[in-house]
């Protein structure tokens, strides 16, 4: 009898149908959860899971007696109990790295989309509104040779600051746990302490994973100490960020505008007063979504639950519980 997995939202087909050869596959697409008679039942039995942001929390594994290993198709996993299955001695796997340049290409798309006001001219353009020149308070920002301020110069935030740094000419400020000498030679990125970047930057792009540490890390306090005419980028999680306070930055104009990769809830709900917002540009997290980069991270996904149900040691794995 083939091992049961479970493969849980936004796993590659192909990925999928090759998996199928040595797994009895059950497949939930849509945030199904406990509580769900399919799911639960699923869940009792399967020895691994692969697949997007599944909570998964005591609760969740007392209902998966079996499980071994949980395999998330992303780099954050923030989604995982990690002192809790490392205590049950389940391995829980991510997909660093190979994301990296896809993601920045997003992050630093949603920039310059916020600063030249793109999807709000567009929506000029298409709606038939451009019957008059365009005015002056229609005009965007520059981007090119402004401070680009990076809270979290990790793989992500380095490759953005290597499109800011060869591509638009922009200083770099950043701050992190540690100083990143690498970003430091590459980029000339200078290291400061978080207020400074916050006063200093014409571009503050935040892409710390989410803690414990950085849960609201940007507050009312953070959007004050920001420049008025500065634009705020979340390309990390939307636990990082305290909604109402951005709203409240936004609307009395102590920043000039934002654009929002992430949120507290996902899929966001459609009455967000973030949403009803004109200098706001949102996206529906796709940082690393773009068919290339989704089938790189299932392929990984897949490899490290293959190795751990073989008793391997899979290729990036987050917890030392393998034995
Ligand atoms: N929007 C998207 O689609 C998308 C895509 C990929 C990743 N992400 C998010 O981006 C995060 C970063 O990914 P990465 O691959 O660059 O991770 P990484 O581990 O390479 O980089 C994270 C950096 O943040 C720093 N950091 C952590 N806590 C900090 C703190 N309290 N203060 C200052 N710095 C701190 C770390 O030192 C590290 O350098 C992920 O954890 C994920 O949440 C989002
Ligand atoms: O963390 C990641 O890899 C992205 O946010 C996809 O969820």
């Amino acid at each position: 009898m083939k091992p049961k997995i479970i493969v849980y939202m936004r796993v590659d087909e192909r990925v999928i149908k090759d998996l199928e050869k040595d797994f009895d596959v059950t497949i939930f697409q849509n945030h199904e959860y406990l509580g769900n008679p399919q799911f639960d039942q699923a869940l009792k039995e399967a020895e691994g899971i692969i697949g997007l942001a599944l909570k998964v929390t005591k609760d969740l594994l007392d209902a998966g007696p079996n499980l071994k290993i949980v395999c998330n198709v992303s780099v954050g996993y923030d989604n995982l109990d990690i002192g809790e299955m490392t205590r049950r001695k389940i391995m829980a796997t991510n997909t660093p790295g190979i994301l990296d340049d896809t993601t920045a290409d997003a992050i630093f798309g949603l920039l310059i989309a916020t600063a030249r006001r793109i999807p709000e001219l567009d929506h000029f353009v298409k709606s038939g509104s451009w019957t008059i020149s365009l005015q002056p308070e229609q005009y965007g920002v520059d981007v090119h040779h402004k401070t680009l301020g990076i809270i979290g110069m990790g793989n992500i935030g380095s490759s953005i600051a290597k499109r800011a740094h060869f591509g638009f000419g922009m200083d770099i400020l950043y701050h992190n746990r540690s100083r990143n000498l690498q970003a430091e030679k590459d980029y000339q990125a200078t290291y400061c302490d978080m207020n400074s970047l916050l006063e200093q930057s014409d571009f503050v792009c935040l892409m710390v994973p989410a803690t414990r540490e950085t849960a609201d890390l940007m507050g009312k306090e953070q959007f004050k100490r920001m420049k008025k005419t500065a634009i705020f980028i979340n390309g990390s999680r939307g636990k990082n960020v305290d909604e109402t306070a951005l709203y409240e930055a936004l609307k009395n104009g102590d920043i000039h505008a934002a654009g929002i990769d992430v949120y507290k809830e996902e899929p966001t709900p459609s009455n967000n007063p973030l949403l009803q917002l004109k200098n706001i540009v949102t996206l529906p997290h796709i940082g690393s979504s773009t068919t290339e980069c989704e089938f790189n991270m299932s392929k990984l996904a897949a490899e490290n639950l293959k190795r751990g149900l073989r008793k391997e040691k899979p290729l990036t794995l987050l917890n030392e519980c393998f034995t």
